[in-house]
């Protein structure tokens, strides 16, 4: 990975930038983009000028530099003052061009135009096609032995499923390189789930802020998760945090969220029964859906508004899901591996957990020892979605 001059957050730790061939966020630009682009292009049959505003993205992130939104775009003065514009794609932060690359593709594809392909998700034919697989069926079927388990197995069994779900991201599934997932392993490199179930169970049950990532496969626990800190009352209410639009291909939107509520009540078993519930948590006030415009900004948490600020102060916890809502939540940025979790997360304003399969370079709050193993084993530990963690930081 290449390294440009530090800023503010944390002066010694530079941003992840793009550039050097061979990297992990080199492969990302110069592979999953554009295979991203032809699955698009061949999952809808878009007509001529959306096909060509492909081709003109396709150019652009291939050969050339990195073009304004159209002011016409909704939330385009968002991106207006970026300094980014006129550079190579491969020597801007990673963060940034990754999430500019999604908000263009919309913007290609006329998702925000008035006229029929408005709020299209060029990313629901995979999603549906994932949502609707016989895996989900088992994975439905299996929570009917849920209500067995004592208290604590059923804590740590969903914590885990909602953690593992998080393998379920179609934009990882685009590296050529990297051949798919590979076998996961059963140990966790941290664990602070005794700490975070520990802060649940202190005090009168609050409000518990889960930041989704992936749609589907990594969605369903997580609603799973939800109704269990509701029902064991763990929580009194909690706000599921959403992509206001689709992004990063499997991110988790309203319309994902309500295809899996259905997908719940038309289960059978102990799923009927949680998808019911959830559906009338909604209704209820219990569970929120938010979905807030910095959840699609290419910054890092600690850059958040007053009001996400607030939300997150509020809550007993913050339970940020998936890769990039960590490579977010600590700064995408050269940490150490053994920096503290603490100390990375310490502008947050509020409680808060990670809980993330390892799909990217960025990783903090490893034991020495368990980073010294790590190195010395697989190579790809970081980046191929094997490992995972649950990080936990008190205030
Ligand atoms: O956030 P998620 O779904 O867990 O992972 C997102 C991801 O696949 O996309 C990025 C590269 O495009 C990496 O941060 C990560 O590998």
């Amino acid at each position: 990975m290449t390294r440009t001059s530090p800023s503010s957050h944390s002066p010694d730790h530079a941003p992840v930038i793009v550039s050097s061939p061979g990297s992990f966020a080199r492969s990302v630009l110069d592979e999953r983009h554009p295979a991203l682009i032809e699955r698009v292009r061949r999952a809808t049959p878009y007509p001529p000028e959306q096909q060509r505003a492909l081709d003109s993205l396709l150019e652009e992130i291939t050969k050339g530099v990195i073009e304004r939104l159209d002011d016409s775009e909704p939330g385009a003065e968002r991106w207006r003052d970026e300094p980014y514009y006129g550079q190579r794609w491969p020597d801007v932060p990673f963060l940034w061009a990754e999430s500019f690359f999604y908000r263009k593709l919309l913007a290609a594809l006329g998702h925000f135009a008035p006229g029929p392909w408005l709020g299209i998700d060029p990313f629901a034919p995979f999603k549906n096609a994932e949502l609707t697989s016989s895996k989900v069926d088992e994975e439905l079927s299996a929570l009917d032995r849920l209500p067995e388990l004592p208290l604590e197995e059923r804590d740590r069994t969903l914590l885990l499923s909602s953690l593992w779900g998080n393998r379920a991201d179609l934009g990882f599934q685009l590296s050529a390189g990297a051949g798919g997932l590979g076998e996961r392993v059963t140990g966790l490199v941290v664990d602070d789930s005794p700490a975070l179930l520990e802060t649940l169970e202190a005090g009168e049950p609050g409000k518990v802020c889960l930041v989704a990532d992936n749609a589907g496969p990594e969605l369903l626990p997580d609603l799973v998760l939800a109704d269990h800190l509701l029902t064991t009352r763990r929580a009194a209410t909690v706000v599921l945090h959403l992509k206001p639009y689709p992004y990063y291909v499997s991110d988790a939107t309203t319309t994902d969220t309500l295809a899996c509520l259905d997908r719940m009540t038309r289960a059978s078993g102990h799923a009927a029964e949680v998808g019911e519930r959830l559906r009338q948590a909604v209704s209820g006030g219990q569970l929120t859906l938010r979905t807030h415009p910095f959840s699609c900004a290419p910054h890092p948490y600690e850059r958040m508004s007053a009001d996400l600020r607030e939300d997150f102060a509020s809550a007993t916890l913050t339970v940020m899901k998936g890769d990039l809502n960590y490579r977010r939540l600590v700064g995408d940025r050269h940490w150490p591996a053994t920096t503290p979790f603490a100390e990375a997360t310490a502008y947050f304003p509020g409680p808060v957990a990670a809980l993330r399969t390892l799909k990217s370079d960025v990783v903090t709050g490893l034991e020495p020892r368990t980073l010294e193993e790590l190195d010395a084993g697989e190579e790809a530990w970081r980046t191929s979605g094997t490992h995972a963690l649950i990080q936990f930081a008190a205030r």
